[in-house]
């Protein structure tokens, strides 16, 4: 299992946002989608290991997040919503700064991600300065950056926040591809229904609760709906139109 959660709930003071999650997946795309204030950045920043938990348990491919952090840290990436890039330095600047922070040679690290960084169209702009590129450009960076020490999951957060459609489409396409390929466990969280898609492993939070969690389209089926939107109004509170 990729990424198990056992009971795993979470207050900010006495308001309790996420209630006894339980749920696991294995390598492949998987969407956590839910409307805003859910509970998807809590639950984020718990897999994270920013937020420590008193309530639950969180494994990573076996290792125990809470007990052996570094070692659970290792086999993971991240992209946060805000981006983390520093605009001045050049893009191989970018990846090697992080990569030495994992204790991986500019060398190896290059080789790591050389084909990722081609299929992302970023082998070109190794160079530049991260300030010319465009926001797409940008997240495929941060992208490329949280597969340099080969991790086993990739943590993405609302990755595609302010991009313009063709840049979203083109984004998640990517991953999806590198999910597949590279035989990782994606997790994409989002509120955004048009970005998941029928073959998609999907967790529906709501209220701080797992509403649904499975294929997405066998899942439309189970609960008499035709697509993705009907299912998330039938189960979520939301009353948003996309
Ligand atoms: N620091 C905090 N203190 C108190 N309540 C918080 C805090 N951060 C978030 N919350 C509340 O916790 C609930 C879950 O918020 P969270 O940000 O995890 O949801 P979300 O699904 O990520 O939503 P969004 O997409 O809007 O970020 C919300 O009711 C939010 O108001």
């Amino acid at each position: 299992m990729s990424i198990l959660v056992e009971n795993l709930s979470y207050s900010y003071g006495r308001k309790q946002v996420l209630k006894e999650l339980n749920f696991s997946l294995t390598a492949g795309f998987n969407v956590l989608l839910g409307p805003n204030g859910a509970g998807k950045s809590t639950l984020f920043s718990l897999l994270t290991g920013l937020f420590e938990t008193g309530y639950g348990e969180i494994k990573i491919c076996n290792v125990d997040l809470i007990e052996q952090k570094r070692s659970a840290l290792r086999l993971m990436g991240v992209v946060f919503q805000q981006s983390t890039l520093d605009l001045d330095l050049s893009v191989k600047q970018n990846l090697l700064y992080h990569a030495s922070l994992h204790g991986i040679s500019p060398v190896s690290a290059l080789k790591n991600i050389e084909p990722i960084l081609e299929q992302l169209q970023l082998s070109e702009r190794l160079n530049d300065r991260v300030r010319q590129l465009s926001g797409g450009h940008r997240r495929r960076l941060e992208i490329a950056r949280a597969l340099i020490h080969q991790p086993k999951v990739i943590l993405l957060d609302e990755p595609t926040v302010g991009l313009d459609t063709d840049s979203r489409g083109l984004i998640i396409e990517h991953v999806r591809g590198l999910a597949h390929e590279l035989g990782i466990c994606i997790l994409w969280a989002t509120h955004l229904m048009d970005e998941v898609s029928g073959d998609d492993e999907l967790i529906l939070l709501d209220k701080g609760q797992v509403r649904a969690q499975g294929r997405c389209d066998r899942l439309c089926d189970d609960n008499d709906t035709k697509n993705v939107f009907e299912l998330y109004h039938k189960l979520t509170s939301s009353v948003e139109l996309m």
